[in-house]
Order: structure tokens, then C-alpha cells, then sequence
């Protein structure tokens, strides 16, 4: 059993994908795969530092995150570039892990986090798809808290992505993020519980 779990950026994917993990769900995190192929070494980072020079680098070879993110955020044309270059290796190796887990833990439910599920258009891949929803406003307010970001910035990174209020009328199931976690909690603790019967 699988189900995708998305949602916007700082909408609290990773707070609701923590607490399934807690109730004994298995997760593939796609920020995590994202990241292992900007480490240096990677034929993507390689391809990516090819594309956009090699000043996205910083002294030791890491990719220098800020920068690039600054970069792609401001510019569709460059993001899309970026996307190209990443995203084919990143879908092989989530459904690589999917698989693996599925196949290991076939008791289980398997929990993919994508932000850009809808983006992508990878719905078919799960049985379900659930939303973790918070409105805009409450999204840049968290965005700017956590990755210290001015509203621009925030502005930005929001304007790259689909429209939350168009996620949550897509979604089988929604997570609705916006008040305390404990209510975020008893909703989780739902969809579990529904997720089981079925
Ligand atoms: C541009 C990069 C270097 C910025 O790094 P940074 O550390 O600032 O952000 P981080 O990777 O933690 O991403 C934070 C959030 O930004 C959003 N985001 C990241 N990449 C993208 C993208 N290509 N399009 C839209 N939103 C994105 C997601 O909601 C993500 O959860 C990095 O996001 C990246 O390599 N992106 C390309 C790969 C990708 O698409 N990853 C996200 C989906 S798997
Ligand atoms: N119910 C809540 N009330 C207040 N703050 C919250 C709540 N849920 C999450 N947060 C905070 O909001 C920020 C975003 O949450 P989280 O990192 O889980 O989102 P995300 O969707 O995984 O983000 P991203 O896709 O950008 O990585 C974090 O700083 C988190 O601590």
C-alpha cells in the first residue's frame, strides 16, 4: 500500500510525513534524494555545474544552495533548465526505493513525499494522493521564518510552484496543516485509521 503525500513549500510535509513514520509507515523523502544528487561526485551535480557554471560551486565542490536557489527562483526559464537536468534521476530513484520498500515491507504503508507531485504529474504512481494543506499567507509566514528569507524571496519560490488552493481540490485526502499540531495530529491519526480499512 502507497500513498503520495505533497503539499507546498513550508506547508508541513515533513511534520506530517514525521508523524505517519511514528504510526509505522515507511517513507521515501524526495528533498532527501534531491539533495544526494547535488553532492559532489554525482554525474547531476557534474551536469548542473556544466549548465550553469562553475561559480554555483563553492571551494570544496559542494553546490553552493543559496546561490543556485537564487538564481532558478527568479528565473522560469533557468528552473525549468535545472528540472531537466535533475528531475529524470530523481523519479528513478524514488520509484527505485518505492519498489524496495514495497517489496520489503508488504504489511506497511509506503509514504512518498514530493513536493512537486502534481507538478510532475506522478498521481498515477500511488493509490492515493494526500495534501498537506496550509493557505498562502500561512505559507510565506512559515517559508520566511524557517529559511530566513525577505518576502521576495518568499514570493518567489511560491510563484515556482502550483497553486496550493488548485492541490488541495486535486487531493483524495487533505491535510489541513493551518492550526496547532495536535489537530494536525487527530487528522493524521484519521487518515491513518481510514487508510487501514481500506
Ligand atoms: C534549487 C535548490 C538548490 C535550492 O536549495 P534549498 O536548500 O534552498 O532548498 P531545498 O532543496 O531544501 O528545497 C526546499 C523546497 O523548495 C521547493 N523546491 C525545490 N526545488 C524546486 C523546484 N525545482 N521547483 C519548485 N519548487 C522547488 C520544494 O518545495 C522544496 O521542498 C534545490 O531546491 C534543488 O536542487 N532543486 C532542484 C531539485 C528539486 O526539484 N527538488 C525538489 C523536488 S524533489
Ligand atoms: N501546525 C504548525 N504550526 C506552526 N508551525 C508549523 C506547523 N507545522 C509546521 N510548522 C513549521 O512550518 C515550517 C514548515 O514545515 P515543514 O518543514 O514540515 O514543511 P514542508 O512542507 O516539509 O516544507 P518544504 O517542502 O519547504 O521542505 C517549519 O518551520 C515547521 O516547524
Amino acid at each position: 500500500m502507497n500513498i503520495g503525500l505533497t503539499g507546498g513549500i513550508a506547508t508541513g510535509k515533513s511534520t506530517v510525513s514525521s508523524l505517519l513514520v511514528k504510526k509505522g509507515a515507511m517513507l521515501v523523502d524526495a528533498d532527501a534524494i534531491a539533495r544526494e544528487v547535488m553532492l559532489p561526485g554525482h554525474p547531476v551535480l557534474a551536469a548542473v555545474a556544466e549548465f550553469f557554471g562553475q561559480g554555483i560551486l563553492q571551494e570544496d565542490g559542494t553546490l553552493d544552495r543559496k546561490k543556485l536557489g537564487n538564481i532558478v527562483f527568479d528565473d522560469k526559464e533557468a528552473l525549468k533548465a535545472l528540472n531537466d537536468i535533475s528531475h529524470p534521476e530523481i523519479r528513478k530513484e524514488i520509484r527505485k526505493q518505492m519498489m524496495e520498500l514495497e517489496t520489503a515491507y508488504p504489511e506497511r504503508l509506503v509514504v512518498v513525499d514530493i513536493p512537486l507531485l502534481y507538478e510532475s504529474g506522478l498521481q498515477s504512481m500511488f493509490e492515493e494522493v494526500w495534501v498537506v494543506y496550509a493557505p498562502r499567507d500561512v505559507q510565506k509566514e512559515r517559508l520566511m521564518k524557517r529559511d530566513l528569507l525577505s518576502i521576495g524571496q518568499a514570493e518567489a519560490r511560491l510563484q515556482s510552484q502550483m497553486d496550493i488552493e488548485q492541490k488541495k481540490s486535486s487531493a483524495d485526502r487533505v491535510i489541513d496543516n493551518s492550526h496547532s499540531l495536535e489537530v494536525t495530529e487527530q487528522q493524521v491519526n484519521e487518515c491513518w485509521l481510514q487508510m487501514r480499512l481500506i
